[in-house]
């Protein structure tokens, strides 16, 4: 028998380690949880340590919050095989229904990872400042084509030397026209940006107007430190 399940937006957000991507999504959480129905998916490689942040936080409902557990190459669960991702946003959005969006956070990785479109409707990218102001330029293809990309993080510009206006210039350079956000949670402006943003997209979404795409694969990358993943692999 196949059940009909309403179908939520599934927003992705992607980036580097540490720059940001919980303390996004508790953002998203604490400013639209009143006007939508939301659910979050996180995942980590061994333990269930961000959706453990994101309950400790009081976000959402803690059994909103689920954690996949990839065991493996965080880009593997996001974009080859995205089967455990998909069946923890499809029990989500049964156990909850009708949802209106479920967040999925990737694992913390390099710059290459990026969303499955079979996964996701639509994905955020995020950097920030500490990671150095040359990065926006170095691509990739989340940096270039992910829906939206979020230099994080701004109100550390001063005290890591990095001029923001220049990063969020070369970001947009590298992006062809696509939307790049400054943030910072300590800015309450940039918070209603990414809430407006987010908005926009659900409002799209649920007219039939987006179109998920796919940023495109990434780049051929290798895993010294895994003994199951000792060599260099492209996802292809
Ligand atoms: N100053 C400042 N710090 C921030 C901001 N947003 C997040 N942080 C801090 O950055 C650190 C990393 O944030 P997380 O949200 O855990 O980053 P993450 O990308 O989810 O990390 P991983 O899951 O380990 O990849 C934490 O110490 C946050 O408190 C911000 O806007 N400004």
């Amino acid at each position: 028998m196949t059940e009909k399940t309403p179908r939520s937006l599934r927003l992705g957000v992607a980036g580097p380690v540490g720059t940001g991507k919980s303390s996004v999504i508790a953002t998203l959480c604490r400013h639209l949880r009143d006007e939508f129905a939301l659910g979050v998916i996180t995942n980590d490689i061994y333990t269930d340590e961000d959706a453990r942040f994101l309950k400790s936080a009081g976000v959402l409902p803690e059994e909103r919050i689920r954690a996949v557990e990839t065991g493996a190459c965080p880009h593997t669960a996001i974009r080859d095989d995205v089967t455990m991702n998909l069946m923890a946003v499809e029990d989500m959005e049964r156990d909850f229904a009708p949802l209106d969006i479920v967040l999925v956070e990737s694992g913390g990785d390099n710059l290459t990872a990026t969303f499955s479109p079979a996964l996701v409707d639509a994905q955020l990218f995020v950097l920030d400042v500490a990671g150095g102001g040359d990065v926006a330029r170095k691509g990739g293809p989340g940096i270039a084509r992910a829906d939206l990309l979020i230099i994080n993080k701004i109100d550390l510009g001063p005290h890591v030397d990095v001029d923001v206006a220049q990063m969020v210039a070369d970001a947009e350079g590298a992006r062809e026209g696509k939307p790049v956000l400054a943030l910072s949670r300590k800015h309450p402006d940039t918070i209603e940006k990414l809430c407006d943003w987010v908005r926009q997209l659900h409002a799209a979404h649920a007219a039939g107007h987006h179109t998920p795409v796919d940023p495109g694969p990434m780049a051929p990358h290798h895993h010294p430190h895994d003994s199951n993943h000792a060599h260099g692999h492209s996802h292809d």
